[in-house]
């Protein structure tokens, strides 16, 4: 573990230079994880780690996703499954269905978390709003948390570029012993850029807030009014997607990331710069509100009842699927498609 100074606050930290890829297999080695959701984070964790060398299985209904595990490599009666049998096979449960779908498969799963076994999520939302999903794990097994910080396609493909993405870790209850260490080798074996402790809840309520506020739904509104707005003042799509998205995801955000929001004003024009300082702190002021009314549904659960309800529909992923046709046929990002089509490396 390594002491971090986070913006004036210490912070303890933990990178594979603490704990190494061969004693995270080391503390792994006799365990079978059955990771049970092929989705979005389930083929980037079983696939990391099937490349580390960790004894992984797959369990999965049958359907598109079941296909897609077999085009993968994962092999039926061998390492691919039916979720029951997965769990039932698996010493680390890994619950990678989506939160709606752990509710509903949490009859079948908990016969077969024996005494012994590790229970592990990758959010707390199952756990810490066990009032609303009905899921109280037994007393007797270990139940860990590691949430990547991002899409499991990236935490896929930084690993095959051989970058890491960072991860919370939490434990909710350690009856072995070793639930921290379990935690953190896996953790490694997933393939995390560094590891920060945190609690089931506040995994939970940091990640929905972060997701409908600056991480997606925040960022798409704020996309919508500026184009919107210049869009009514006569600006063609072409000139309103740059202005609002296309520098904003291929120039200024690459700088912010490699040296942070200074560096990338640092790099822009002194009247972007004096402009920019000014209405930071007007826009602050005007979201503010907004988030905090987020940050009170998400901790009162209404988020995740909202979540459960609607994703809990036979056919959710029509739904969803709808919206995010109406959301790709919005001019602003039918208008993006064209400019995306006219990047040069996109020839
Ligand atoms: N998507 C991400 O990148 C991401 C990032 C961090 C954490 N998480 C967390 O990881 C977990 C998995 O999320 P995901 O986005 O990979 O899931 P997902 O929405 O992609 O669903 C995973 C699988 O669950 C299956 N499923 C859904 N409902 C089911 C049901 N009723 N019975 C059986 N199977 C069912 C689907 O077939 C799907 O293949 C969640 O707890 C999520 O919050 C996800
Ligand atoms: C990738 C995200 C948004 O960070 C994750 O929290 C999710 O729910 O998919
Ligand atoms: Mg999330
Ligand atoms: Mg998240």
């Amino acid at each position: 573990m390594a002491e971090m100074n986070f913006g004036g606050v210490i912070e303890t930290v933990v990178t594979s230079k603490e704990f190494s890829l061969e004693k995270a297999r080391e503390v792994l080695k006799h365990e079978t994880i059955a990771v049970i959701g092929y989705g979005i984070q389930g083929p980037g964790q079983a696939g990391n780690l099937r490349d580390n060398g960790f004894n992984v299985i797959v369990g999965q209904r049958h359907g598109t996703t079941y296909d897609k595990a077999v085009a993968d490599g994962w092999v039926p009666g061998e390492t691919l499954f039916s979720i029951e049998e997965a769990a039932h096979r698996g010493t680390i449960v890994c619950m990678l269905l989506s939160d709606a779908g752990q509710i509903a498969a949490w009859p079948t799963i908990k016969h077969h978390l024996t005494a012994g076994k590790t229970l592990y999520y990758s959010h707390g939302f199952a756990i810490n709003w066990s009032n609303r999903t009905g899921v109280v794990p037994p007393a007797d097994i270990d139940v860990i948390l590691v949430a990547p910080k991002g899409s499991g396609t990236s935490l896929r493909t930084m690993f095959l570029e051989g970058r890491g993405l960072n991860c919370s870790y939490a434990v909710y209850q350690d009856v072995s012993g070793r639930a921290e260490e379990k935690t953190l080798a896996f953790g490694i074996g997933i393939g995390a850029g560094y590891l920060f402790k945190t609690t089931f809840e506040r995994e939970a309520v940091s990640d929905l807030t972060g997701e409908r506020g600056s991480l997606m739904g925040a960022i798409e509104g704020l996309f919508e009014a500026q184009y919107e707005v210049l869009r009514a003042n006569g600006h063609s799509p072409s000139e309103a997607f740059n202005e609002t998205v296309e520098e904003l995801t291929q120039s200024l955000m690459p700088l912010v990331g490699a040296k942070g929001m200074d560096w990338m004003y640092a790099n822009c024009s002194t009247t972007a710069q004096r402009g920019a300082l000014d209405w930071a702190p007007r826009f602050r002021d005007a979201v503010k509100p907004v988030i905090e009314q987020l940050y009170r549904s998400v901790k009162d659960g209404h988020e995740a009842q909202v979540s459960i309800d609607s994703n809990s529909k036979p056919d959710y992923r029509e739904g969803l699927n709808k919206e995010l046709e109406a959301m790709r046929n919005k001019e602003m990002w039918r208008a993006g498609a064209t400019v995306r089509q006219l990047r040069p490396e996109n020839d």
